[in-house]
């Protein structure tokens, strides 16, 4: 018997991993000689550096090569999904640019993140030191910014020391995406490197300014950097920034903590970022073990009756005496009273305005104390930290993501790559198409396991009416 039931495991075992023998598809990017002809090569620069050991041999040498591939999937995927495969980021022994005549452009696009500064710093820093490139512009103010002010000369001094601020030194902004004035001022400056450093919609119009590049035949590679203190960008690992946000949450979570316990029937209400997803509120809830409840877009909810919001916050007052409610800015949304102008209410760029859900929840809290238990005490303590958490210099091991992130861009756009994202997938770095990337979202998965460990440790509702 024993020995059938081990072979039996074992056949199963052995037919499992077939799927890993599934074809990989490579997801190619654009390059620019795929639409300039006669474009020149010639040895990269690195091989002159005194840092750089270019003779080194791994086992194929210093230099990656077209064959060197970073897979989306390393496990192994029983689904019938297809399996992708990236090109790895990194130098390349041959360049398609002339340093002396390359001329850059960079822009920040979109709310603040932690980091921008130090991707900005290393972008100059590695295109000066790795490169030799001399000319070196920061466009400021977002995609306006091309057409409506002049660009600020940026080299090694002038960045310095902008890994220790937070925020963007170039600017930022909403709005402004007039892409053919955006494409003729790239040509007025004659830029032939562009780096957009940006969130999902940066990235849509990232797309846009390349392929009007490419129906202009411009001989300029145009490089996406991603950028979102949310995490809802797809395909890579995560974004820059975002575990410093996470961090930096803490500290109004554990704020909300204190003020909940020191009440009678106290209620510690924080909001954090979070647009569409609900990253920053459910790391920041497992890193903390102090939250009782996490809201996030991704999951609808409700107040009132059984299996609502107020049902389980009453059982938990009586357990505990108090509660802390962490809550994304874009859950509820579907449920808090709008009227007809706010429905309509767009910010520059087009994202809806969303209505403060901190806010409406507190009003919401206490109106259902008053009504069901009016002689008892009871406090919410609201803490909206929203802008702090994400106008901080980046944390150490986020610096470090944010270096490697402007190296990887630097080598790929040298190498000719164009229309291209660069981040990490499964730990190692990549060059991604654009358009991949203006597509992919990143919700939470409240199907996988780390939103069952939310509810695991908080025990909240599933908020599935029965
Ligand atoms: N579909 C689009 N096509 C062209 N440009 C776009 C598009 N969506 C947004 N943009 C432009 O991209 C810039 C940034 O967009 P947005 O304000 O939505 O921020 P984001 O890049 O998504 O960053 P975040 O949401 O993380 O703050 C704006 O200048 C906006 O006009
Ligand atoms: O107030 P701002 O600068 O438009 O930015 C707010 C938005 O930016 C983000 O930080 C990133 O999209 C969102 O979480 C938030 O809704
Ligand atoms: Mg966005």
């Amino acid at each position: 018997m024993a020995m059938a039931a081990s072979s039996n495991s074992e056949a199963e075992s052995a037919s499992d991993i077939s799927n890993l023998f599934k074809p990989i598809y490579l997801k190619d990017v654009p390059h620019l000689s795929h639409y300039v002809p006669n474009l020149q090569t010639r040895p990269n620069p690195l091989d002159h550096n005194p840092y750089f050991n270019t003779r080194h041999l791994r086992d194929h040498g210093f230099y990656l090569t077209h064959s060197d591939l970073v897979l989306r999937h390393i496990e192994n995927d029983p689904s019938p999904l297809p399996r992708f495969a990236y090109h790895r980021a990194g130098p390349r022994k041959l360049i398609y640019f002339d340093p002396s005549l390359v001329r850059v452009g960079i822009v920040t696009c979109g709310g603040l993140c932690p980091g921008l500064n130090t991707v900005i710093r290393e972008l100059v820093m590695g295109l000066w030191h790795l490169y030799d490139v001399r000319h070196i512009m920061g466009i400021t103010a977002g995609y306006r910014g091309f057409y409506s002010s002049e660009p600020l000369p940026l080299n090694p001094k002038v960045v310095q020391h902008w890994h220790n601020v937070g925020g963007t030194l170039l600017q930022t902004s909403r709005g402004g995406f007039h892409l053919n004035d955006i494409v003729d001022a790239i040509q007025n400056h004659a830029f032939n490197q562009v780096y957009i450093i940006g969130g999902d919609g940066t990235m849509r119009g990232a797309v846009k300014i390349f392929e009007e590049i490419r129906r202009r035949k411009l001989e300029v590679a145009v490089v996406g950097i991603p950028k979102t203190v949310d995490n809802d960008v797809g395909i890579i690992d995560k974004s820059f920034g975002f575990q410093t946000a996470v961090e930096m949450a803490q500290q109004a979570i554990s704020a909300a903590h204190v003020e909940a316990e020191s009440a009678v029937n106290g209620i510690g209400l924080v909001k954090l970022m979070g647009r569409s997803t609900g990253h920053i509120a459910l790391h920041a809830t497992l890193s903390s073990r102090d939250v009782d409840c996490c809201l996030i877009p991704e999951i609808d909810f409700y107040l009132e009756g059984k299996g609502g919001l107020f049902e389980f916050l009453d059982q938990r007052l009586k357990e505990n005496g108090h509660v802390v409610i962490v809550v994304a800015e874009g859950a509820g949304q579907d449920i808090i009273p709008r009227t007809d102008s706010q429905k309509e209410e767009q910010d520059e760029s087009g994202n809806l305005v969303f209505l403060d859900v901190g806010a409406w929840l507190k009003s919401e809290l206490n109106n259902w104390w008053a009504r069901d238990h009016p002689h008892e005490l009871f406090t919410v303590k609201y803490i909206d930290p929203t802008y702090m958490i994400r106008a901080v210099h980046a944390n150490a091991s986020d610096n470090l993501y944010c270096t490697l992130l402007a190296h990887s861009a630097i080598h790929g756009v040298m190498a000719g790559y164009t229309g291209f994202v660069t981040g990490p997938i499964n730990g190692n770095y990549a060059y991604i198409p654009l358009e991949d990337v203006a597509q992919a979202n990143n919700p939470v998965d409240t199907k996988d396991h780390k939103w069952s460990w939310v509810r695991s440790i908080t025990n909240q509702p599933d908020f599935v009416r029965r």
